[in-house]
């Protein structure tokens, strides 16, 4: 048993309704899914497409269900677009998301990315930055970590699969060049698993710095395939690609041993985008419950 003393426990809407293919789940309510969340035992969640945009609406929904928004997704563009308009969108979810009192924003960087592409093959052609990519992506960064920080917030990066920001090389390059205390990581063990990093020494090497924890498993026969087929992101998700903490590959002891040795406090989210006529939502979220009580007895 791995303990934690100030972990709280969200699962994410996109296992519902998936804001990449909307089609997948579209006849889930936002209702349905907060409701699901609740009975699973959760009392988190981050955002997906189907809330209200208004946070008193928002909020008064989930405080009926016992449910807080810990986080929620925010695309940066500050590759390939002029800062302030990155800044400008930034603002706004910063201010949605403190008035319903998150503390983190999940950036990934969206330039030149792949992963909303269908037909794009995951594996060959993720971007890569150039150099001057890389600084303004990087002095970016840091700017959105000042304007979180006005809030009393944190800028958790996302590193994600079909993006500049994909591999271990990668993710210390951006350790290296943002500011240790204006940007921080989100730490999400599918991405790292299905792009063949070593998700347990990224894990000790960042764990500084690591301040939102998505939990997703990996299911290895489908990622050979879509390595070997050479399939999309999008593809492989359909296909399952991804699925709850316990139900995949990936050990998930190592990553509680160092979590809780090293005293992570925050949130730890359940996050396993599959199509839910196959894999229903409101089972999996359980059985993703009872894994991480077993593991750790949150
Ligand atoms: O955190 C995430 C948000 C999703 O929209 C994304 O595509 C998913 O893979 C993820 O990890
Ligand atoms: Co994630």
């Amino acid at each position: 048993m791995y303990p934690f003393k100030n972990v709280k426990l969200a699962v994410a809407p996109i296992a519902w309704t998936n804001d990449d293919m909307p089609e997948l789940g579209a006849e889930y309510t936002f209702e349905n899914c907060i409701d699901e969340m609740a009975l699973a035992g959760y009392v988190g969640s981050e955002v997906g497409n189907k809330y209200p945009k208004e946070p008193a609406v928002l909020k008064a929904a989930l405080d009926e269900r016992g449910l807080q928004i810990c986080n929620a997704w925010f695309s940066s563009f500050l590759t390939t677009k002029p800062l302030e308009e990155t800044v400008e969108a930034f603002i706004k979810q910063r201010d949605f998301l403190h008035a319903l009192g998150a503390k983190r924003i999940g950036v990934a960087e969206q330039g030149h990315s792949i992963q909303g592409l269908m037909d794009v093959p995951v594996i060959d052609q993720k971007p890569v930055f150039s150099e001057e990519e890389w600084h303004r992506l990087t002095t970016g960064l840091n700017r959105l970590g000042e304007l979180a920080a006005e809030k009393d917030m944190k800028v958790v990066y996302h590193h994600h699969m079909g993006t500049g920001v994909q591999t271990t090389a990668e993710i210390d390059r951006l350790m290296e060049q943002t500011d240790p205390n204006k940007v921080f990581l989100l730490y999400d063990t599918g991405h790292l698993v299905f792009s063949g990093e070593d998700h347990v020494m990224i894990l000790k090497k960042y764990i500084n710095r690591i301040f939102h924890v998505h939990l997703k498993d990996v299911r290895q026969e489908v990622m050979e395939t879509v390595k070997q087929e050479k399939l999309s992101f999008l593809q492989g998700v359909r296909q399952g690609v991804f699925t709850v903490p316990g139900d995949g590959m990936i050990d998930f002891d190592p990553v509680f041993k160092v979590l809780s040795e090293q005293g992570y406090e925050g949130w730890f989210v359940v996050e396993a985008e599959q199509d839910p006529a196959l894999a229903n939502p409101l089972e999996y979220a359980k059985m993703a419950r009872s894994f991480i009580k077993e593991k750790t007895g949150l």
